[in-house]
């Protein structure tokens, strides 16, 4: 399996030692927790709310990118004055299906559409994370100290086989696609619909858990090794 990948923004900064910064997830998504649980990454989540437009003729890679930032941006400035310490990491996924933008679905018709849509053929799946934090001024005659955003943009190809319209309607009636990007789960029951997957599964899930790992072991946050 191979992902592609981008850094943008600054470059992740070198390890910190001493004690492990507090992580702030800036996301409401089960998903997302339980992700970083697993690499045993603690947080404290702090869900966000922000408009989640796509902007005309916003690309798909931009839109994921744009929307992990803010979210990650947004939980920031909620943060207290004292808190200048905190790491917040925003995430975004959607998929992409002939450049257009598929997020999570408004309502039962919207969803049948989209699995219709992805029925027997090969999508992308874009997941991005953005991590947040105060860059301290280097010298003391610099200006306050500035927000410093790190990013990372997977990409993975998800086909999917056949489904027929019965089996759109009797998964919407599961409950499982309402609130997830392209209708379906890949952890869920949404897998039986999965022929091929060629990426990250995390990443598919909701946060790319490799390049993850990488930015928050950058800010000093431990996973499950250090
Ligand atoms: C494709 C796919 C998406 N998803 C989920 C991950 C995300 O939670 C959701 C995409 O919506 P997002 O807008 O990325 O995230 P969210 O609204 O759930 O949470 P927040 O904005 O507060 O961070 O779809 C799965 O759980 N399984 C899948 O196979």
């Amino acid at each position: 399996m191979s992902a592609s990948s981008s850094i943008v923004a600054t470059p992740a900064a070198p390890e910190i030692p001493g004690r492990s910064p507090r992580l702030v997830l800036a996301s409401g998504s089960p998903r997302r927790r339980e992700l970083l649980a697993s690499i045993g990454v603690k947080c404290e989540v702090a869900p966000v709310d922000i408009d989640e437009t796509p902007r005309p003729d916003e690309s798909p890679e931009h839109y994921v990118m744009r929307m992990a930032r803010e979210k990650a941006q947004a939980g920031f400035r909620r943060l207290d004055k004292g808190e200048a310490e905190a790491v917040v990491l925003g995430a975004d996924t959607a998929l992409a299906l002939d450049g257009r933008i598929l997020g999570k679905p408004r309502d039962e018709a919207d969803a049948r559409e989209m699995l219709m849509a992805l029925s027997g053929r090969r999508h992308q799946v874009l997941s991005a994370v953005t991590l947040c934090h105060r860059q301290q001024a280097s010298a003391s005659n610099e200006p306050s100290p500035s927000l410093c955003c790190e990013s990372e943009l997977v990409e993975s190809r998800v086909t999917f086989r056949v489904i027929h319209r019965e089996e759109a309607a009797r998964y919407w009636a599961t409950g499982e696609p309402a609130d997830k990007a392209g209708g379906y789960a890949i952890q869920g029951l949404g897998a039986i619909f999965v022929s091929h997957l060629e990426g990250s599964y995390s990443a598919v899930v909701g946060l790319p858990l490799h390049e993850t790992s990488r930015l928050l072991m950058a800010r000093g946050i431990a996973c499950w090794q250090s």
